[in-house]
């Protein structure tokens, strides 16, 4: 029998945003009894108070089991697994903030997408050297999973992946319900470079809908953006088969293909014609991760020798100016090559 063999009970989400909350309905449903961490209090007393997080997610109703509080310290008292639900460029600056209040034994969690820039880490390094544990003990949950669907109980699969499998099978089982089934997978690379990088693929697909394109224009945008994923991911030792998995293909055409996608929608503003300011303050305040995660992939990429066009040129667009028809231009004017080599 594993370390983890027994129920993980007490859970920590730290972030009370989208999916934050969602997770937390999502464990609450499994029979876990949660405390989440909001960074205003006005939002914490409403989760409390109504079990609802109206700016975030309107519409859903948390269990019973879920509440909440803006103090870190008191949310974080007894956890056995600590769930980091903050995006990705910030959770170095929060989990400065909360790494001496850890507890010692818990299981530590990531739901964020990307590569943070500047130390072009993925999410689990970064938690892994905020916490000074080792890597191999990091849980990361990925997967086709848009908050809004998830926090009105439709059905949705994810991953569960960690180094050290009972650690995974033991998240596994905190959040497996009736809605929502996550399976386990030890390649925590690939799981992650699979949530980062298509946020940026999906950013893609918004520019080619905002522009007006068809199904051939995004099916081609998905297929050479997991052909792309999955080279990163080769340079840098993760398994091919996992972005055939919910963590690559999986969320790739749930991101790519949904309204309710923050990158995809941010994409299509950006198609349509409007600056990256435009569609900034349209998203008033939500995060579309693949704006930062375009650069930081770009580098990584550049380091290790992998070939990503689609993710190169989503930089173009983002940061240098690129105009999103010149950018398409540009990928079907490649000169011709195999499809695989
Ligand atoms: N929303 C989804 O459907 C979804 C699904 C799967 C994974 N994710 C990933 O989960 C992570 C969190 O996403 P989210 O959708 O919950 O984000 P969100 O913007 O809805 O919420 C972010 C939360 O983090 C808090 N926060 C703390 N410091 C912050 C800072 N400096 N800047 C911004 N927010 C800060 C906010 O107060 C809020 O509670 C992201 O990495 C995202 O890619 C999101
Ligand atoms: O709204 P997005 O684009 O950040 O995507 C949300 C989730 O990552 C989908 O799985």
């Amino acid at each position: 029998m594993g370390a983890f063999a027994a129920d993980v009970q007490r859970v920590t989400v730290l972030g009370a945003g989208s999916w934050g909350t969602a997770f937390a309905k999502v464990l609450g449903d499994a029979g876990r009894d949660v405390t989440m961490w909001a960074r205003r209090e006005s939002v914490a007393e409403e989760i409390r108070g109504q079990h609802t997080n109206s700016a975030y997610l309107p519409g859903a109703r948390l269990p019973e089991r879920v509440t909440a509080t803006s103090d870190a310290a008191a949310a974080l008292e007894g956890a056995q697994a600590v769930v980091l639900g903050v995006p990705s460029q910030s959770l170095r600056a929060n989990l400065t903030g909360w790494r001496s209040l850890l507890p010692r034994e818990a299981i530590l969690v990531s739901l964020a997408k990307g590569v943070e820039l500047g130390t072009l880490k993925r999410m689990s390094e970064v938690i892994a050297e905020l916490a000074e544990v080792p890597p191999e003990e990091i849980v990361v949950v990925s997967g086709p999973n848009l908050a809004r669907e998830i926090a009105v109980g439709q059905p949705a699969a994810a991953v569960v992946a960690c180094a050290e499998h009972d650690r995974a099978q033991a998240v596994q089982r905190a959040t497996s319900n009736q809605y929502f089934r996550p399976y386990t997978n030890t390649d925590v690379v690939g799981c992650e470079l699979g949530g980062a990088c298509k946020n940026v693929i999906a950013l893609s697909c918004g520019m080619a809908a905002g522009m007006g394109l068809g199904a051939n224009t995004m099916a081609t945008l998905i297929t050479r953006g997991l052909a792309e994923m999955a080279r990163l991911g080769a340079k840098l030792g993760a398994d091919p088969l996992t972005f055939a998995g919910m963590a690559g293909l999986g969320d790739l055409v749930a991101t790519c293909s949904s309204p309710l996608s923050r990158n995809r929608t941010f994409g299509e503003r950006l198609g349509r014609g409007e600056t990256l300011a435009q569609a900034q303050a349209a998203a008033g305040g939500q995060v579309a991760e693949g704006v930062a995660s375009c650069s930081s992939i770009r580098e990584l990429a550049q380091r290790v020798g992998a070939d990503m066009p689609i993710t190169e040129a989503m930089h173009r667009v983002c940061h240098e100016g690129l105009d999103p028809r010149q950018a398409g231009a540009e990928l079907l004017g490649r000169s011709p090559k195999h499809e695989w080599r």
